[in-house]
């Protein structure tokens, strides 16, 4: 058999430009429209972040608060989502429920002219978390949750529809953190099938759901929630050592390492990292924090692989008792401000994307009629 063509997934091949975000730049880092990560994650509070990326800078005082309330007022389900989300079953994967939300809301809510782009973003940004949690506590609780809190912050607005009541203050400022450190990463997987969809011109829920479809596998999104399923099963630091060198041994994967672009640490790592530290020591744990810093002194030992941004935020969410299925639906609750404004600077400069391939099928096929084939 001909040895396979080498697949290159287009590393390092630059699919376009982008004024949203570098990743990894020599200098610079990770930043947002030119602001470091570290001081975002540090001073920022999320909808300040989504303003920044879907609006262009940052807010002042009155903007902020206008788009606080805005966003406060978006977060009403209509009654016809209602009925879809209640015929979605318990175990559904939650990410195929925030597929089926985004799609449906896309016809309940079309977006008619490219002129409501920005009224669609902060109404998916507003009402995604409402999707999840109204699915999650009508299929596992039996309750139809009101979705219209009063909470500023959409983590804290997450967490309150969750658990049916207000999160403490350590769990909204971990959940601010997390949405800002999701919220953009250039030309990731899903951000491209985003930009790929808005290329033909099509709606953003098109491009949120297509989006979203490909934020939900393992190797990108769905990483912290398969993070949370390797980790849980280790009793102690010592036991996790041995697991994963047996993991290495058979070449399997190790979820939650390794990146496409950042080739020694991921800067988001380090810092839900030190936050998951914080959430174990408000926990008491004893067992997860030790075995996920274990975990990656091994990977960096024996593989100079490093943790990517999903790995300690398995720990930090599992901490603030967040069930693992709902981990990358977070994800999405953040990720929708960067692909939107993918969308809009792609709406903005458009051209069709259209690569090619290399063919490596039979030079020519002779056709054989129906009742001749073997
Ligand atoms: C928010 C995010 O989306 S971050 C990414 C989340 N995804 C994960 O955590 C899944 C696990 N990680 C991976 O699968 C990969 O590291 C990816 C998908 C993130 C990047 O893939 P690539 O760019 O193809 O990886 P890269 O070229 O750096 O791989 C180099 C080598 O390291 C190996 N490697 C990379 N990551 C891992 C890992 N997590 N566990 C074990 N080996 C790994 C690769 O198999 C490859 O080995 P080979 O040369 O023998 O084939
Ligand atoms: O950039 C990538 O390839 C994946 C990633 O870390 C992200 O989307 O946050």
């Amino acid at each position: 058999m001909a040895d396979q063509p080498v697949s290159t997934g287009l590393r390092g091949q630059s699919a376009g430009s982008t004024a949203l975000c570098t990743v990894g730049k020599s200098g610079a880092g990770l930043t947002y429209r030119g602001y470091d990560i570290h001081e975002l994650a540090e001073k920022a509070k999320f909808e300040e972040v989504a303003y920044l990326l879907l609006k262009g800078k940052l807010p002042n005082r009155a903007e902020l608060d206008a788009y606080l309330t805005k966003l406060k007022g978006l977060r009403g389900l209509p009654e016809a989502l209602k009925t879809v989300l209640e015929q979605i079953p318990k175990d559904a994967h939650p990410m195929d429920v925030m597929r089926t939300g985004a799609s449906m809301l896309g016809n309940l809510e079309t977006e008619q002219d490219f002129d409501q782009q920005q009224d669609v973003a902060d109404r998916l940004l507003a009402v995604l978390p409402s999707i999840i949690c109204y699915w999650y506590r009508f299929s596992h609780d039996g309750v139809r949750i009101d979705t219209e809190t009063d909470d500023d912050s959409v983590g804290g607005h997450f967490l309150h529809m969750l658990r049916g009541e207000p999160a403490s203050e350590l769990h909204a400022r971990v959940m601010n953190v997390s949405l800002i450190l999701y919220a953009e990463h250039e030309f990731n997987a899903s951000t491209f099938t985003a930009r790929v969809c808005a290329s033909t011109l099509s709606d953003m829920h098109s491009c949120v759901t297509g989006a979203i479809g490909s934020l939900r596998g393992p190797l990108h999104g769905g990483a912290n929630e398969a993070a949370m399923d390797m980790i849980e099963h280790w009793q102690s630091a010592d036991e996790a050592e041995r697991e994963i060198l047996g993991m290495l041994e058979r070449k399997e994967k190790i979820m939650g390492f390794g990146h496409a672009i950042y080739r020694e640490s991921d800067p988001r790592n380090a810092i839900i990292k030190e936050w998951s530290k914080q959430l174990a020591e408000d926990v008491g744990d004893q067992v997860l924090y030790p075995v996920s810093e274990r975990v990656e002194a091994v990977m960096w030992r024996e593989k100079k692989l490093f943790c990517n941004a999903d790995f300690f935020h398995a720990s930090a969410y599992h901490f603030m008792d967040i069930p693992t299925k709902l981990f990358t639906p977070i994800f999405v609750c953040s990720r929708v401000t960067g692909w939107a404004a993918h969308v809009f600077e792609q709406r903005e400069n458009n051209r069709i994307i259209r690569p090619s391939a290399d063919y490596v099928g039979p030079e020519k096929s002779e056709w054989v009629p129906l009742e001749e084939r073997p």
